[in-house]
Formats: C-alpha cells, structure tokens, sequence
C-alpha cells in the first residue's frame, strides 16, 4: 500500500498560543512537518490542499454529545452512544477501557438524580480513580415541586419546563457540586452551563483556586429561552433542554464574555436530538417532552461567530475553547488539539470571510428542526481532515460509517491532576499543637429513665 500523505500549502496555522504561516505535511495520519514553502518529495502520490487566505485549525472537540441516546421514553435521532455505568464497572472503564470521565446527575428525579451523598461517594472515587467529573447541575427535587405546581395550575406548555427549571434550581446545584467536589478534592467539569448565575458560581470558585471547569454549548451562546413562549408549540418544544436555554436574552453575550476571559473553558454541544413526532410524547404535559437539541454540526460556525466574528476573542482563543482545552482536559494533548509535529492530522481548512446561513431544510443530522435555523454565520468549514484523510471538502463528504475511531483516554490528565496533587499535599489539614486539657471533666450523662 502507498504511504498516504497530504500537504496543506499556503494556509494560517492556527493553535491556541500562537499563529504561523505555513505549510502542513502529513503522512500516514500524523502531522510530519510545520513550515514555510514545504516540498516533500516524491510528488506523485501526494495530495495537495490549497488553503491561501485560509486558516488551518485543530479538529474540533465537542465534550458533550449524545447520540443513539435512549431517554424519556424514545431514543435519540442521531446514533452512537456510549454510556455511564454504575460504580463496580468504573475501575475497568478507567483501566481496561480508556474512559478518563464520568457524568453523574443532580436532576431526573426518580431517573438519574444522585443524592448528596451518593454525589460524594462518586466524586471522591473520580478522583481516587484520576478522572474528570462531569456533572449536571440542577436540583432535581426543586424541578419536581415546581412542575407539580404549574401543571396543577393549568401551565402544560414547554414555557413550563422553562418556568419549573428556575435559574436558582441551576445556580443552587452548581454552588453544591462545587462545595462536593473542593471537600473530596476532585476535579469538577460542569456540564452545559446555562445561565449567568451557574456561570457566577464558576467563575468565583475558579478565582478561589477550585480545580473547576465551565462547559456553555452552541445553543446555550447562540439562542435563548425566548423561545419557549413561542405560540407554536412545535417550535417551543423544539428547545426543551435540561437546563433550559435561558430566558434572558442577555445569558448568550453574558457566557460568551467569560469563556472568552477564561472563566469558562471549552464549548461542548449537548447534541441530543428529537424529532417533531418524538417531542409530541410530551404534548399535553411538558414534563413528558423528551430534553435535548441539535448542535454537533453548528458549533464551530455558531462560536466563530458569536465570539470572534463580534470581536469577544481571536483566534488563538477559538482554537482554545473548541479544540485544545478539551484535549488537555481530557488527556489528549498533544496528539489532538493542536497542529504540531507528532500531532495527529485532524485538521479543518477555515475560510473566516465565507458565510453560511444555518437551515434544517440543508444541514446533515438527522433531525427535521434546528434551534439556530436563519443564523448566519461568518467561519465556514472549506475541508475537514480526520487522521490524515480528507473526509469532507468544498460540499462533498467522503466518509463510510464506522470509520471514526474510538480514542483511548488515561486516567490523571496532567493538565488538571498536577494542581490537584499539588493543592493535596499544600492543603492538608494539620492539627494545632496544644497541652492536653487538664481541667474538669463533666460526668457522662446518664440515660434517662
Ligand atoms: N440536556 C438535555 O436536555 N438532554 C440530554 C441529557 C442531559 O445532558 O441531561
Ligand atoms: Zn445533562
Ligand atoms: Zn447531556
């Protein structure tokens, strides 16, 4: 078999602490080369992408995704899943498997929902273990008393999914999960963070020195829970998510200032996708309106240009939060997440200047609606190379089902374990050193009569 080798001539190489022009040679997957005019011989057999005026970013990483998901009574539109699992399969998922991460929840009542102190036992074994904890914020107990109440009042639209999951019901739970994890010293990853309270909250135990980090999505910075009055009810559903898209229309710009600033670190999608017919299940009760929206294929457009293209961050820092920050995370770094010697050839050709108008009626998943339908977006993907093989470009997909490839993630990424062993051993609690009491003693009580 020929070597499979490919040149990207003439583009902007684009990591997250600087960027160069260059010439990118690969070969057989991995990036062999990083410099101006590169030659690499022979030329037969190479193929040669044009990308002047271009940029050329790491692939994306998108951390929250759930595909072939069954959940609330149907199964999601879009395939491929991989789930948790209960405490005894952990240590081999860790260590037999690859898996360096694990979502619990603090909502779904009577589903998913983990008690304070099942919370606590999970989180002191992520980190016993050397992995991420991911968890979704929300008090599910709150949840379950408001619904109760607005549906007993007559509320059984999707504006009472958005009322009955009160910004205080994520606020609450992301304060507690914070509190959790700094007691058993655990690495914190929240989930879809979706207002600007839950926001506050991680952002003020990031300036503590807590080991946390804050994951917005696409739909979260790119529409908000205004929708949920919409008098369509098709169109309200449509945008049922757990947490909600927030009511305030001012939440997008809000979460988008801090994960330009660092204070949130990578942007995920939540992608979990439910057609018309599927979100009907809950059409007389919005408990029952199964909870997710699309976002896999927007993320990268929707973040271009929420936050660059308004002026938020620059380059360097979209490559950060859509792509290096997750492979550092999640100890991937630097075979993903950055375009470098050694580093595997996942790369996107990016023309920053082209538009693209999102739609249903054209995007590629499964689902018949999309919450970002009519946005257009500056930052159009122009190719897309996955393990040195180019799998899309100019329009036409070349790609086969199950050529993707499960990536094996260790335990302890040193990115987040190295401050968490640190603060360990500065932190431990030492006792005062003092004389023993030498006064009186009380008589132990006696029980009563
Ligand atoms: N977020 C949501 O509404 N659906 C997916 C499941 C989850 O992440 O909670
Ligand atoms: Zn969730
Ligand atoms: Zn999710």
């Amino acid at each position: 078999m020929p070597k499979q080798r490919l040149l990207i001539k003439g583009g902007r190489v684009v990591n997250d602490d600087q960027s160069v022009e260059a010439d990118v040679y690969v070969e057989e997957g991995v990036v062999q080369e990083v410099g101006p005019n590169l030659n690499p011989k022979p030329p037969s057999g190479l193929t040669v992408l044009d990308a002047t005026n271009k940029l050329v970013i790491p692939g994306g990483i998108d951390t929250h995704t759930h595909l072939q998901f069954p959940f609330m009574g149907t199964t999601t539109k879009d395939d491929f899943y991989t789930g948790t699992k209960v405490k005894e399969e952990m240590k081999s998922l860790v260590q037999d498997k690859g898996v360096n991460s694990f979502k619990m929840f603090m909502a779904y009542k009577d589903l998913y929902m983990l008690s304070d102190e099942e919370l606590y036992a999970a989180l002191s074994y992520c980190k016993e273990l050397g992995t991420i904890a991911q968890v979704h914020a929300e008090n599910g107990e709150l949840i379950s008393q408001n619904a109760k109440k607005l549906l007993a009042m007559g509320i059984t639209g999707p504006e009472g999914h958005a009322l009955s999951h009160s910004e205080d019901v994520e606020a609450e739970a992301t304060h507690r999960a914070i509190a959790i994890a700094n007691t058993v010293n655990c690495p914190l990853f929240v989930v879809h963070v979706m207002s600007k309270s839950s926001a506050r909250m991680i952002t003020n135990a990031r300036n503590e020195g807590k080991v946390v980090y804050g994951e917005p999505i696409a739909a979260g910075l790119g529409t908000d829970g205004t929708n949920y009055w919409n008098e369509d009810w098709a169109h309200a559903a449509a945008h049922v998510m757990s947490p909600p898209l927030s009511s305030d229309p001012s939440t997008p710009d809000f979460l988008m200032n801090l994960l330009a600033n660092d204070d949130l670190s990578v942007v995920g999608t939540d992608n979990c996708t439910f057609d018309t017919c599927q979100k009907a299940l809950g059409k007389d009760d919005f408990t029952k309106i199964p909870n997710g929206l699309n976002g896999v294929e927007d993320r990268m457009s929707v973040v271009w240009e929420k936050g660059v293209y308004s002026g938020k961050m620059d380059e360097n820092r979209f490559v950060a939060v859509t792509s290096t920050n997750a492979a550092k995370i999640f100890n991937l770094y630097p075979k993903k997440g950055r375009i470098a010697v050694g580093s595997d050839a996942d790369i996107v050709i990016w023309d920053p200047e082209a538009t693209r108008t999102i739609s249903a009626k054209t995007h590629h998943q499964a689902n018949n609606f999309n919450v970002f339908e009519g946005m257009v977006c500056h930052g159009v993907p122009v190719a897309t190379i996955s393990r040195g093989k180019v799998v899309y470009h100019d329009g036409v997909f070349n790609v086969t089902a199950g050529q993707g490839k499960y990536v094996s993630r260790p335990p302890f990424p040193p990115y987040v374990y190295e401050r968490v062993k640190q603060r360990e051993e500065v932190c431990q609690p030492i006792p005062v050193k003092r004389e023993p009491y030498a006064g009186v003693v009380s008589a132990t009580p006696s029980a009563p009569r």
